[in-house]
């Protein structure tokens, strides 16, 4: 077994509202590194912890996070849609073994996902069906959210369980880092919003198109300086990926989501897939971050962050 991982913030706008082509182009750096990077490791298995976008996920039922054995990719901003090469057999394995540590994990026979789980995917691997993957959503946008140990202790659980499946597994996180663009919040909804966010009404191609052209707007709208959105937070984004970097992840226990969410903004809980992720690949030894880019990205609403990290050489 050996292990790798790779931290990525993703963005609906990518493609859409790009910024300058000079930040760009340092961002299509750090991209080309990342992809090298998972090209040298050559993972046989992918354990992708992403958020959702209340495309596969709603009040109805909300776990605070789901492993799956299959899934679905809708297709919303212009990504893939279609199935994923889910690794059943392995998907199997990982939800036990984290049952057996006494996680109490939610399980899909038939996960729905969006741009969350399909946009790295698509960056790193070229599609969803490119090399074989374990789909674990992590709720970061539907409150009320619990606290950060219980992720670090999933991430904990699914690592000790990856360690055995005697396979290079990459450990893939998405989303974050601070942001806050416009997505639905069930508190003070209207009914038929609120109706949509608890059943999960599949919106209809207008209603879709109406919520990317809100977002695609909105992006438009911060890099003009008009959005009165909750902004980057450089500062706390370099103390986030810090944490990761110097190892000091026992420190996530006493991040609280009232703190995250007013440094980071409303979408600052995707950082929890990152957690995740560190979370397994420390559980199988110590580790070392062996690539950083950060840059905030007003364009795509993000403060966006590549991260590469290796078990550390003895
Ligand atoms: O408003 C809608 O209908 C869709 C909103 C949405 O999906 C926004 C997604 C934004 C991100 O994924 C992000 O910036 O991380
Ligand atoms: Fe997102």
């Amino acid at each position: 077994m050996s292990t790798a991982l790779v931290g990525l913030s993703h963005s609906p706008l990518i493609g859409k509202n790009d910024p300058a082509p000079e930040v760009l182009a340092r961002i299509d750096a750090a991209i080309d590194g990342a992809r090298a990077f998972v090209r040298d490791f050559d993972p046989e298995l992918v354990v992708l912890y992403g958020p959702d976008h209340y495309n596969g996920f709603f009040y109805e039922e909300m776990p605070p996070f789901c492993l799956a054995t299959e899934a679905h990719a809708v297709g919303d901003f212009g990504s893939q849609a279609g199935p994923l090469s889910v690794d059943t057999a392995a998907a199997k394995t990982l939800a036990q073994g984290v049952l057996d540590r006494g996680i109490d994990l939610t399980v899909s026979a038939r996960m729905i996902v969006d741009h969350g789980f399909v946009q790295p995917l698509e960056v790193l691997f070229g599609g969803i069906d490119a090399v074989p993957v374990v789909p674990i959503f992590v709720n970061g946008v539907a409150t009320p959210l619990g606290p950060l140990h219980r992720i670090r202790a999933l991430g904990t659980a699914v690592g000790e369980a990856a360690a055995l499946l005697d396979k290079r597994v990459l450990f893939l996180g998405s989303g974050g880092l601070s942001h806050d663009p416009p997505v639905p919040v069930l508190d003070g909804a209207p009914p038929r919003v609120a109706d949509a966010l608890i059943e999960g009404h599949p919106p209809t191609p207008e209603q879709r198109a109406k919520g990317e052209e809100r977002v695609l707007q909105a992006g438009r709208d911060y890099a003009a300086g008009v959005a009165t959105m909750i902004p980057i937070n450089p500062g706390w984004d370099n103390l986030v990926l810090d944490t990761f970097e110097n190892g000091n992840q026992a420190d996530i226990d006493d991040w609280t989501v009232e703190w995250m969410g007013a440094e980071g903004g409303g979408s600052a809980h995707e950082v929890r897939t990152w957690i995740a992720a560190y979370a397994s690949l420390a559980a199988t030894g110590p580790y070392e971050m062996t690539s950083r880019f950060y840059e905030p990205v007003p364009e795509w609403i993000a403060g966006f962050a590549v991260t590469t990290a290796t078990p550390r050489a003895i």
